[in-house]
């Protein structure tokens, strides 16, 4: 039994990974299965969680960073996959056998109640069939999951506006990605409006959410190419700065995810 309000933690973020369990007193969900069956039942139990307690998995777009374990993962805990229906068409073959059961669409826009855990989905600009990220209510608590996403719409803003806590996309240093290793279509790809977001544009967007109820942000989708935690953090904070947004007046804090580790669960009605 776990205590009041929405709890979480990202098991882990990045490129080579990306699944986080959101959870209530009434249901847990994992969101995103992008490592092995085996290393996301690892991460896990570091939380001292199991597949068991799941109700189900909800599938943000189908890159394999997203989906590599799913089919593994849903067969395992014999779980429903909530997907809008063009993310099913892209990543149907790659899940395997589930049965009809599994198969659940959840259109973008759309909402689902688990007791009193509610969620909706919300579209973002990524280059993947119909990418979405998801918002997670309980009573006046709010948290939003946006990553992989090329910019910010007013759609997007709306979705993940008046969170309690928000897991924002901060894959890289802009000037790191341009000096750095990767062909010139990669980099332009990243940089576009269907890539992901750079640390100055999180630091944008954060100055316009900055509200007394937003009280943590977790960088995520950091890139170990282009990008350091301290960096994003700095650079973070600078651009809200330059906007006059200094978040050291508000109760309010950056936080880390990892590739390779769980964050500690995080409960949202905790300062
Ligand atoms: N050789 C590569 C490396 C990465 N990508 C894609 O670029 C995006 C950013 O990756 P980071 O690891 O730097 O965060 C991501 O979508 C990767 O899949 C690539 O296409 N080729």
């Amino acid at each position: 039994m776990i205590g009041t309000g929405i709890q979480f933690t990202v098991l882990s973020s990045g490129s080579t990974g990306n699944a986080t369990i959101v959870r209530n007193k009434d249901a847990a969900l994992l969101i995103d299965a992008g490592l092995s069956a085996k290393r996301i039942d690892e991460l896990m139990n570091e939380r001292d969680f199991s597949g068991d307690q799941l109700e189900g998995i909800l599938i943000t777009h189908e890159h394999s960073d997203h989906i590599r374990g799913l089919g593994a993962v849903a067969r395992k805990y014999k779980l429903p996959i909530y997907a809008n229906e063009k993310t099913w068409l892209a990543m149907e073959r790659a899940v395997g056998k589930i049965t009809p059961e599994q198969k659940q669409v959840m259109q973008t826009g759309d909402f689902l109640n688990f007791g009193s855990l509610r969620i909706e989905s919300f579209g973002i600009s990524h280059d993947a069939a119909e990418p979405v990220g998801y918002f997670f209510r309980d009573g006046e608590q709010k948290l939003s999951l946006a990553t992989d996403l090329g910019y910010v719409s007013d759609k997007v803003m709306q979705s993940i506006t008046d969170s309690d806590v928000l897991v924002l996309e901060a894959n890289h240093d802009i000037e790191m990605l341009r000096m750095g290793r990767y062909p010139w279509n990669t980099k332009r790809r990243i940089l576009s409006d269907i890539g992901h977001l750079s640390n100055d544009t999180a630091g944008e967007v954060l100055s316009e959410l900055l509200t007394k109820k937003l009280k943590r942000t977790y960088l995520a989708h950091l890139s170990r190419d282009h990008n350091m935690m301290e960096l994003a953090k700095m650079t973070v904070r600078d651009a809200m700065e330059s906007r006059g947004c200094f978040y050291k007046d508000h109760e309010f804090k950056l936080c880390d995810t990892y590739y390779d580790r769980p964050t500690p669960w995080d409960a949202l009605g905790e300062a």
